[in-house]
């Protein structure tokens, strides 16, 4: 049975939700399943912006019928051209087969790559500033590309000042019957997920995110229309969404603190963590946290890398070189563009290896991370001369903290 949610009088939320998957794109845990949404405009034009995964398939064909009520579907706006998205395109152009594909140059590579066999003979390629009016509503669009994908566009909706926004200010966690974000609380209730989504989803392109925060510093955005996640429609939230993304997208920190990632089989190299962050906060260091990261999901753990100011890496050597889940950890931060942090080390050697050097090089020789005090090296198991060595790192920790 269909389940719709009026947006507008005249615009209807057609989108659903999977409780069912546990990991989206098979990678990022879910604790709280995934909403997919997209949208119908009814005016003198009809039109459906995007589609949705196809394990909401028959639900969404549903939406968008009753959406419609009896009428046909003229055009349809296709976003990203990713399968959360794209999966519907062949179902909605069978059921309505007089309407036309609306997209870029890379929608089209895109959509004839993912469905080769299927004839998409309606297609109108749009560019960037171009219009198209519908009756009382305009929409323009505008390319952003890598936001994440190449062939990323947005829709601007003239008279209302509506952005449908593709993945951008999306979410992880479903809908719950709040569709909007002032009916939840907002941001405990969402700011994590929209952070983790975005670190490990778009976290790496930052500077293409600029530059559409730049292009719609200009507009008078009354409503933002993502694909995952609640809408914004009240001028205080929509500042705090585009204010979070400039953070994020820009590298910056919002927590002048300590994170402390480690790895540890036996726990020495836990017990030196934990001496350490005893030692930060006598120094009057607050909100430190320490993640085992042996336990903790990767997109959890970068995300917070994000939002740390100052990093403490702590792994064991491991045949002879870094513990393989920290060497993971850090070259997936950096692969996502980390960038703009201090960094601090901690090893565990028994007999040698090349566990401090790995994690040092990394990041040395590198404007955009700066070390942070000498590195410490448990010997096995924490001694004396090693709490002395902490004790110099939380000096310089606290320092650098109390300094930047
Ligand atoms: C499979 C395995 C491989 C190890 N390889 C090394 C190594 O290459 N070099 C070394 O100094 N210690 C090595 N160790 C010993 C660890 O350094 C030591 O057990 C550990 O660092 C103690 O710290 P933890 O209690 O935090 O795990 C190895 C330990 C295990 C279990």
């Amino acid at each position: 049975m269909q389940n719709t949610v009026q947006v507008k009088p005249d615009i209807i939320w057609v989108g659903g939700n999977d409780r069912r998957v546990n990991r989206f794109e098979n990678l990022f845990p879910l604790t709280h399943g995934m909403s997919y949404n997209a949208y119908v405009i009814l005016d003198e034009k009809t039109v459906l912006t995007d589609t949705v995964d196809r394990s909401i398939s028959v639900l969404f064909m549903e939406n968008v019928k009753a959406a419609l009520a009896g009428r046909q579907l003229d055009y349809l706006v296709i976003h990203h051209m990713e399968p959360d998205h794209c999966a519907n395109i062949e179902a909605i152009v069978q059921a309505y087969p007089d309407i036309q594909l609306i997209g870029n140059r890379n929608t089209y590579k895109f959509l004839t790559q993912f469905y080769p066999a299927f004839a998409f003979n309606h297609f109108i390629t749009v560019k960037e500033g171009e219009e198209l009016t519908i009756g009382k509503r305009t929409l323009r669009f505008y390319m952003t590309p890598n936001v994440h994908w190449p062939e990323v566009m947005m829709s601007y909706e003239v008279s209302e000042g509506l952005l449908f926004s593709a993945d951008a200010f999306g979410s992880f966690a479903t809908i719950d019957g709040n569709l909007f974000s002032d009916e939840i609380y907002f941001p405990e209730g969402i700011i994590d997920e929209a952070r983790r989504y975005y670190v490990n989803i778009v976290g790496k392109f930052g500077s293409h995110v600029l530059k559409a925060l730049k292009k719609f510093s200009d507009l008078n955005i009354t409503t933002i229309l993502p694909l995952h996640g609640p809408i914004y429609r009240t001028p205080e939230h929509i500042g705090q969404i585009l204010a979070a993304y400039q953070n994020w997208a820009s590298y910056d920190f919002d927590k002048k603190s300590a994170l402390i990632l480690y790895a540890s089989m036996y726990g020495n190299t836990e017990n030196a963590v934990d001496i350490l962050a005893s030692q930060l906060a006598k120094k009057g260091v607050r909100e430190i946290k320490v993640y085992d990261i042996s336990d903790t999901d990767p997109s959890y753990l970068i995300a917070e890398m994000w939002q740390y100011s100052h990093l403490v890496f702590a792994a064991p050597n491991y045949n002879g070189d870094l513990f393989y889940k920290m060497d993971a950890l850090i070259r997936e931060a950096l692969r996502l563009n980390l960038k703009n942090k201090k960094v601090s080390f901690i090893s565990n050697a028994t007999w040698g290896g090349l566990a401090l050097k790995t994690m040092q090089g990394y990041f040395e020789d590198d404007k955009r991370f700066a070390q942070v005090g000498t590195p410490v090296e448990i010997p096995s198991a924490v001694c004396e001369g090693t709490v002395d060595a902490l004790a110099a790192l939380a000096d310089e920790l606290s320092a650098s903290l109390t300094a930047d």
